[in-house]
């Protein structure tokens, strides 16, 4: 049975990354609760530097070594230790520690796109909200984390494969959005059956080994649907903003309600909500037609008590053979500039 004490013993012993210290005695545990009859425990930790790929690190054995001792789902939140303990501690650090610290992932803001299930658009909105962002200037990153899918690459027209050097993997960029996928790890592009282990162990590459440089934004395009894998992917992945992405008709927005309800109880906050595929406007007539029904987006928004950052109708991006990326809107395209819309306003909201 697990209990509090259960927990604080478990996670004092794994240390803190920056200052390698257990949490046991740097005070980092700050707060343990646990629903026994959903056996979900929720644990606040301190570190000394937080939304950094050290933190992510810790977040996945947090979860596995709740997980051993039968938590059946985790959440964890992270805060910085007072200044009073860290110059405590710091002041024993050595060089390559302080290093750790101007870790490159410091203050980037986490975006992740989840969807009830698959064909929604998820990935075709991970894509054009990313290039929409780098459109305004922003340093933005995208992280096909979509195990089923590898989409993200095709969508974007990237034929080439990221380089490594010096033992880091240098991302693919393209249309100023850096670019990482599963699929380019992958012979032939396959489906791959990831275990629990060693998805950990790719996504956790993907925030460690990348040489991401000075970003603003990183969204991480997530496995459709709410089984084992996508819950498995929001324990490790960093805290996070997330966004739900749906189609208008509500009983899409009742499945995307649960994508909602398991990023909240992994604790990633909510940004919002898109609804795609809200409509098919007639060329001629200005007519719209609203061939996967009306209202889920709404709904959905509701029901998550979030805002619906957009509605995105049907249609096809115009491109050209120079720049060709299939799945990307041009900027004067209609739908290009809802995009950019949802772009300034995912700016304003997260002060980036
Ligand atoms: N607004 C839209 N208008 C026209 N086609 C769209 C629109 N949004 C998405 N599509 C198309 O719908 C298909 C599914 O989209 P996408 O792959 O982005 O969905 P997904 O939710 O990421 O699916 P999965 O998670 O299963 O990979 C793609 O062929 C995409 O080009």
């Amino acid at each position: 049975m697990i209990n509090e004490q259960k927990v604080r013993e478990l996670v004092g012993q794994l240390k803190d990354p920056f200052l390698h210290k257990m949490l046991a005695e740097t005070g980092g545990i700050t707060q343990v609760s646990i629903k026994e009859e959903k056996k979900h425990v929720s644990v606040k930790v301190a570190i000394a530097k937080v939304n950094t790929a050290e933190q992510m690190a810790l977040q996945t054995q947090v979860v596995e070594i709740l997980k051993q001792a039968g938590a059946e789902s985790v959440g964890i939140r992270f805060e910085e230790l007072s200044k009073e303990t860290l110059e405590q501690f710091r002041g024993k650090a050595t060089e390559s520690e302080a290093q750790d610290l101007l870790s490159p992932l410091n203050d980037v803001e986490f975006i992740s796109i989840a969807s009830g299930k698959g064909g929604v658009g998820k990935s075709t909105v991970s894509v054009n909200l990313a290039v929409a962002l780098a459109r305004l200037g922003k340093k933005v990153g995208l992280i096909d984390a979509d195990i089923y899918g590898f989409s993200v690459p095709d969508m974007m027209g990237v034929t080439e494969l990221p380089i490594i050097r010096n033992d880091r993997i240098i991302p693919v960029e393209r249309l100023g959005v850096k670019v990482i996928s599963m699929g380019f790890f992958v012979e032939d592009n396959a489906p791959v059956v990831w275990r629990g282990p060693m998805l950990g162990k790719a996504l956790d590459q993907f925030f460690r080994d990348v040489e991401w440089g000075d970003l603003d934004f990183l969204f991480l395009d997530l496995p459709p649907g709410t089984g084992d894998v996508a819950l498995d992917i929001h324990q490790m992945i960093p805290t996070s903003k997330e966004i739900v992405v749906t189609t208008p008709h509500p009983t899409a927005a009742f499945v995307a309600a649960r994508a909602g309800a398991m990023a909240l109880q992994t604790d990633h906050a909510l940004l919002g909500v898109i609804e795609n595929m809200s409509w098919f406007e007639s060329k001629a007539t200005g007519e719209r037609e609203f061939v996967f029904g009306q209202g889920g987006g709404v709904k959905l928004a509701e029901e998550l008590r979030t805002e619906l950052l957009g509605q995105i109708p049907l249609g096809q991006p115009d491109w050209n053979e120079e720049d060709f990326a299939p799945s990307v809107y041009a900027v004067d395209h209609p739908i290009g500039q809802i995009y950019m819309d949802i772009a300034k306003n995912i700016v304003k909201k997260t002060v980036k």
